[in-house]
């Protein structure tokens, strides 16, 4: 049966993206490897912009009603000052939370072809393959009271909370100990136990939830000490379990291990195994509309989707082959250039995967 996939392109240059990784889709149909079918909605500012409204009723229903969702990206200095952006269960987030999408898998793997494009030294990146399991529907993005008021001083205060409740902690920590298992059997949880209580509990109850899973190894980290252990030694980790917040930034510093952050995919997924699909970047409104954005980590997260959502795992890796092969070719966006490689546009990028599909 054909498995239906709700593409919101969103803003900035989440259409231009959006656009390569949906002529891989089509080309992957075309030749009856999948059977999909397409549909699209407004999301983030375009939708604002439409509806006056970031996440519309009707995009929310037919996010519902899909089977995976492809997101590019949400987002600009246009709308960044309307509260509405803010609302939890407006926009993106509104979205995570609409869906239950509260585990967000982000593979940091460094292509070894593009060594010359991360920053860190040869040896200390090279054969670098780390997944981070962010939560995704907690924490201060969610908890309550938030917002900002005026006191009886008259002056003003501003206000998150961070929150966890312990299943909320127990079911994300069960996702990366499961994937752990499959993998190096190795998980670190990062928090900041030693200042915030919230995070003392998620220490507390990752350790118990260990408990059932014979031959995991465990270890804790504080968040500050992580984010300086990645660039310093990231080979140290294989799954890196922690809270939004914490797992938001952490990913961006992961991403520049591996080249660019035009190059780390995610998954959002939920208990139903429903998911949703976007670059980890956001929706780089400096290089908007210019036509040379790194496309290849919203390709490469239509492999996660296949691979996640819709049960094709094989179809996944012919698409992680063809980014390996166009960059075996030298192609590179301006994200990932380095000497002697060749510079070419996102859609460029995007015709050089779908050739290498079936070469
Ligand atoms: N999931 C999302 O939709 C998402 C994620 C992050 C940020 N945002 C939003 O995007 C907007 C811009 O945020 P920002 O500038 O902090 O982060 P950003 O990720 O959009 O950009 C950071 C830097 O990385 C570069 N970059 C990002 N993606 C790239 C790609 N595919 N190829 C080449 N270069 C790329 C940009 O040009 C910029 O210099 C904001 O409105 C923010 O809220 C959205
Ligand atoms: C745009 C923003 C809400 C989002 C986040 O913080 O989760 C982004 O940075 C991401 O990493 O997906
Ligand atoms: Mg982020």
């Amino acid at each position: 049966m054909s498995k239906k996939i709700l593409v919101l392109a969103g803003d900035g240059i989440g259409p231009e993206i959006v656009a390569e990784a949906v002529k891989v889709l089509k080309a992957l149909q075309a030749e009856g490897a999948i059977d999909v079918t397409l549909e699209e909605a407004l999301v983030g500012g375009a939708a604002y912009d439409a509806y006056g409204d970031p996440l519309p009723e009707e995009t929310l229903t037919a996010a519902k009603a899909s089977d995976a969702v492809l997101l590019g990206a949400v987002g600009g200095p246009k709308w960044e000052p309307l509260p509405i952006s803010k609302r939890p269960e407006k926009g993106l987030l509104g979205l995570r939370s609409g869906l239950g999408l509260f585990a967000n898998l982000r593979p940091a793997v460094l292509y070894p072809q593009l060594i010359a494009a991360s920053t860190l030294k040869p040896e200390i990146v090279s054969g670098l393959d780390l997944l981070i399991v962010r939560e995704l529907t907690g924490d201060i993005y969610f908890g309550q009271p938030r917002g900002v008021e005026t006191l009886p001083s008259g002056e003003r205060r501003g206000l998150n909370t961070m929150v966890y409740t312990e299943s909320e902690i127990e079911r994300i920590c069960r996702v990366a100990f499961d994937i752990a298992m499959q993998r190096g059997k190795k998980v670190c949880s990062v928090d900041k136990a030693n200042v915030l209580e919230c995070t003392e509990l998620w220490r507390e109850v990752a350790t118990k939830t260990a408990a059932d899973y014979p031959g995991l190894q465990l270890s804790h980290m504080y968040v500050d000490n992580a984010a300086m252990q990645l660039v310093r030694a990231p080979k140290q980790f294989d799954v890196i379990v922690t809270g939004n917040l914490f797992g938001d930034i952490l990913s961006d510093c992961a991403a520049m291990l591996t080249g660019s952050i035009g190059m780390l995919p995610s998954a959002s997924l939920n208990a139903q195994g429903q998911g949703m699909y976007e670059p980890i970047h956001g929706s780089a409104p400096d290089i908007a509309g210019r036509g040379i954005a790194n496309p290849l980590a919203t390709i490469l997260s239509v492999a996660l989707m296949l691979r996640h959502s819709l049960g094709a795992p094989e179809v996944a890796e012919r698409i992680e082959t063809a980014v390996s092969k166009v960059l075996d070719q030298g192609l590179r966006t301006a994200d990932i250039l380095s000497e002697g490689m060749r510079r070419v546009g996102t859609a460029e990028m995007g015709d050089a995967v779908v050739a290498a599909l079936s070469a």
